[in-house]
């Protein structure tokens, strides 16, 4: 057996109040997003945009791309933690109206460039703008069909040493599940077969929420 240790009941309960500190305006957002229903579920989790904010500092990492933006919460985490340029790339203007709002409130809007438009749409776009190479970050969190394409694309628009975090890689645990062969499922354990196997990127995946997999760009 591995070593991480299982969350469940106390532990988790504890885990939840011990993970970090959520700051008011990613909270405000987070109970927004719970009106919505059953679709806040797509939000990522404090610890996660705690995770990945302090990835933003340590890394000073300036110029960043997002795939999946939904109500705001990750890129607006990313924007506090310093994020100097952040390329957002989602297809609901409902949603991203949400994170429009909380980044005006956040003060950080004139930071982030919304894509009303498809992952690979805007990868177009960017490298042809002459963009290649010159990302710090990319976060994966759109449509899970499209992941291999956003990994690849996010590969192409990063500097060596740039990192990508692939969100949802644990998959609720379906990904270890021989039953489940529905095309998320098996769109995202083809690409974990890929990158584990893939010498352009150092690795980890990381469970944290639904899992999250941290891959650097050698060269
Ligand atoms: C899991 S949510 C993103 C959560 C977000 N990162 C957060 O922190 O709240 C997935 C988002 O991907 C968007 N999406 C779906 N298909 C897409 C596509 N082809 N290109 C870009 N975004 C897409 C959806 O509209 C949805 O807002």
């Amino acid at each position: 057996m591995g070593k991480t240790i299982g969350l469940t009941g106390a532990l988790e309960a504890y885990y939840a109040a011990h993970a970090c500190r959520e700051a008011p305006i990613l909270a405000e957002l987070r109970r927004e997003t719970a009106r919505l229903g059953g679709e806040a579920q797509m939000q990522i989790g404090p610890e996660q945009g705690a995770f990945m904010s302090l990835l933003v500092r340590l890394m000073g990492a300036r110029k960043v791309i997002e795939f999946g933006t939904f109500t705001g919460y990750s890129s607006l985490a990313m924007a506090l933690a310093g994020a100097g340029r952040i390329t957002c790339a989602d297809v609901s203007k409902d949603f991203t109206d949400i994170a429009r709002r909380y980044w005006q409130k956040a003060g950080v809007a004139e930071r982030i460039d919304l894509h009303l438009d498809g992952g690979n749409a805007v990868i177009a776009r960017c490298l042809a703008a002459g963009e290649g190479g010159s990302y710090d970050l990319a976060f994966i969190d759109a449509d899970k069909s499209g992941y291999d394409g956003y990994y690849e694309g996010s590969l192409l628009l990063l500097r060596p040493g740039g990192l990508i975090l692939v969100d949802n890689t644990l998959w609720d645990g379906d990904v270890a599940d021989p039953m489940k062969q529905d095309a998320d499922t098996v769109a995202i354990r083809a690409l974990n077969d890929k990158i584990l196997a893939d010498d352009r990127v150092e690795i980890c995946l990381v469970p944290i929420c639904d899992g999250l997999t941290m891959a650097r760009k050698i060269s």
